[in-house]
């Protein structure tokens, strides 16, 4: 295994690099904007966002993914569609049929609860307003992001058992709380999916290691990208959701190409979220259409580029932390430098 120049893959980065400033059409996370960087190489387009808080410790596993988007080969892939989940921010219960509206074919969907300043009866609520526009055949899952303790995660999914749940994702912190939880639950019949227990944890298999969760969610860019992400899967022995981080279109091919390729895919993946942004990179962005996103690499406009161009503070702010990055994955014995020596191997 030759280690990469990360010096000459900065400059490689960078000269293709474009950093976009995309509005939402609905708040998402607490964002009604959504910054990413998008560059070009040799297997086309490919996207580094990790949200803006994160530091380089974090971000720099996304780094390895976008290099491992434009510089590795792929894995084979078995489908060229994949089935997707709407994506239901923690909105008012009257906004929900506006929502799922943008996501056109959509039988799953996935409402955003225990959000910071709501109440269990307006995520009750939207979970209710969900159900009667899906009809009894949707399915219905919910992600907490970590939100409840334990007891408020039993009140709660006692409370939305009624509208029949999928599973709950990521209802407590921890991967304890995760596994007191599904103790205390199991006569409830909800499963528990892991979302950042997987995504931000040191060792992403200690979750499904602890019994602490019946399904992962596995997102490509967080994870270190496509080859790693399908280790994971491989490794964990369980079923895995695939999904994406509010990403523009180049960044949910990724995902969808992850997801296009893995042996067994029985869940809808949270990979609709293009529909969440009010304006993309491409001309042709990944939105749902009957249900499913097609898992095609994707073209960028440069006019799109052009028009929905960062603030130039905004730019010179993303190039160095692409640099900031490189570094951390550059340092010798980085889980991470390990994850991008792939991409040369
Ligand atoms: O899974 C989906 O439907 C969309 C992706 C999503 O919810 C998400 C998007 C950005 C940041 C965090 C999350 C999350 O799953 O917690
Ligand atoms: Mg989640």
């Amino acid at each position: 295994m030759q280690p990469l120049d990360f010096g000459l893959r900065a400059e490689d980065i960078l000269a293709t690099a474009h950093v976009v400033d995309l509005p939402l059409n609905t708040r998402f996370r607490g964002l009604d904007r959504r910054e990413a960087l998008v560059f070009e190489g040799p297997r086309g387009w490919s996207e580094f966002s990790p949200f803006v808080e994160y530091l380089p410790a974090e971000a720099s596993t996304w780094l390895a993914a976008a290099i491992d988007f434009a510089y590795a080969p792929e894995p084979t892939l078995l489908r060229t569609e994949v089935a997707v989940n709407a994506t239901v921010p923690a909105v008012p219960a009257a906004e929900v049929p506006r929502v799922l509206a943008r996501f056109p074919g959509c039988t799953t969907a996935k409402v955003k609860v225990a959000e910071r300043g709501g109440t269990l009866a307006q995520d009750v609520e939207r979970v209710a307003a969900v159900r009667a526009a899906l009809g009894p055949g949707g399915l219905i899952r919910v992600d907490a992001n970590g939100g409840w303790s334990v007891t408020e995660a039993e009140i709660a999914l006692e409370a939305l058992a009624p509208y029949g749940l999928e599973y709950a994702e990521q209802p407590c912190a921890t991967v304890p709380e995760l596994a007191e939880l599904r103790t205390r639950i199991a006569g409830l019949g909800a499963r528990i999916a892991a979302d950042e227990s997987v995504r931000k944890a040191e060792d992403p298999l200690a979750v499904a290691r602890a019994g602490a969760a019946d399904l992962l969610v596995i997102k490509a860019q967080p994870l270190g990208g496509i080859a790693r992400a399908r280790d994971i899967v491989a490794a964990a022995g369980l079923p895995v959701v695939v999904s994406s981080a509010l990403d523009t279109s180049v960044g949910l091919s990724m995902g969808a190409r992850l997801a296009a390729s893995l042996p067994d895919l029985s869940f809808a993946c949270g990979l609709g979220t293009a529909a969440l942004l009010a304006a993309d990179v491409t001309d042709a962005p990944l939105v749902p259409e009957n249900g499913v996103i097609h898992a095609e690499r994707i073209d960028v406009n440069p006019d799109l580029l052009t028009r929905f161009v960062a603030a130039p503070e905004r730019r010179d702010w993303w190039f160095d932390r692409v640099r900031a990055c490189l570094h951390v994955l550059a340092e010798p014995g980085s889980s991470a430098s390990n994850m991008t020596n792939r991409v040369t191997s």
